[in-house]
């Protein structure tokens, strides 16, 4: 589907990578530590091109570093990161974003210049044109700026933001923003897309809208999507492969069905050192746990009081 009127042809568009097959992520063995601390302890995992992949787990787990090792922003010390024959392990973020990565930020809140300002920010890694040129307006310059501005309105048109292309970001309301951040990514043309808690901060209904947008992205560009995201809701919908993260190890992986069935998903989303001064183990799911695994939990409990 397409968020707005447009075609998914129009949106498949040229670009620098979208003659190329969008190839496997592979992350192998990756460790990361900090001083004495293991926040990512030998994490493996796959995936799969045109995959929408989530990376879940309880606050600590390891998510964000995760994905600041995918974005170039951190530097494993074991382990690697492959793009299909690429190696991407150890890259600066820009040279992991010209490889096809392009990532958006938990926290960002545009504020400066229009959507086009911003999505033109996405078009520069794929600018031939030099600094110079396009200062000087030079024909062959001119040109290439009014190929990305159209490819840039055709993507803000994609994610429904084709009537506030020329507003004001500052003027847009904050779910609004956060899908012109997505915008910008997608302008990047990247092959893997990593959406960093897209919905956090969000209502309901622009939740919604995120959503659909997110799989309007994988059904329609092809491209592969890693999303880490508390909102579990809409992970289980969204995702068709979930990696679980708990104190840095990877502890299951599968799909949302099995991983809502996982003994050692629900163990680590109910929290194992929530004990009460007498030792008993406190009930209730630790915050950010997964809505639907409750069911199998209070089964599983109350088996346990019986015997
Ligand atoms: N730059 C850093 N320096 C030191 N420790 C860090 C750094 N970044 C993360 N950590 C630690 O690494 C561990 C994993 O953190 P991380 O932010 O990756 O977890 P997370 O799963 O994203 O958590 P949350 O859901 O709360 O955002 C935590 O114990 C955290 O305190």
């Amino acid at each position: 589907m397409t968020t707005s009127g447009v075609s998914a042809a129009q949106v498949q568009d040229p670009a620098a990578h979208a003659d190329e097959a969008v190839p496997e992520l592979v992350v192998r063995a990756v460790t990361v530590r900090f001083a004495g601390l293991v926040a990512l302890d030998a994490v493996s995992f796959t995936v799969s091109p045109g995959s929408i992949h989530a990376v879940i787990g309880p606050n600590g787990a390891g998510k964000s570093t995760c994905f600041n090792v995918l974005s170039g922003v951190y530097r494993a010390d074991r382990g690697t990161v492959h793009l299909g024959d690429q190696e991407l392990t150890g890259l600066r973020p820009d040279r992991v974003a010209r490889l096809g990565m392009a990532r958006t930020f938990q926290n960002i809140v545009l504020t400066q210049g229009t959507v086009a300002d911003n999505l033109m920010l996405g078009r520069h890694v794929l600018t031939r044109s030099g600094f110079a040129s396009t200062a000087l307006s030079l024909p062959g310059a001119r040109r290439e700026q009014r190929r990305h501005r159209e490819r840039a309105r055709e993507i803000a048109e994609f994610l429904d933001l084709g009537p506030v292309f020329d507003a004001p970001v500052m003027l847009l309301p904050y779910g609004v923003r956060k899908r012109v951040e997505m915008a910008r990514a997608l302008c990047m043309e990247p092959k893997v897309l990593l959406l960093d808690e897209p919905v956090a901060g969000m209502n309901g209904g622009e939740r919604k809208r995120t959503a659909e947008a997110i799989a309007a992205v994988r059904d329609s560009l092809g491209i592969s999507i890693v999303i880490v995201e508390h909102d579990m809701g809409l992970i289980m919908r969204l995702a068709d492969e979930v990696t679980v993260l708990d104190f840095g190890r990877r502890i299951a992986g599968g799909t949302p069905d099995q991983i809502r069935q996982d003994p050692a998903v629900i163990r680590a989303y109910l929290g194992t050192g929530n004990e009460d001064e007498d030792g008993d183990e406190a009930p209730g799911p630790v915050a950010g746990a997964p809505a639907q695994p409750a069911p199998p939990v209070q089964v599983q409990r109350e088996n346990e009081e019986r015997q």
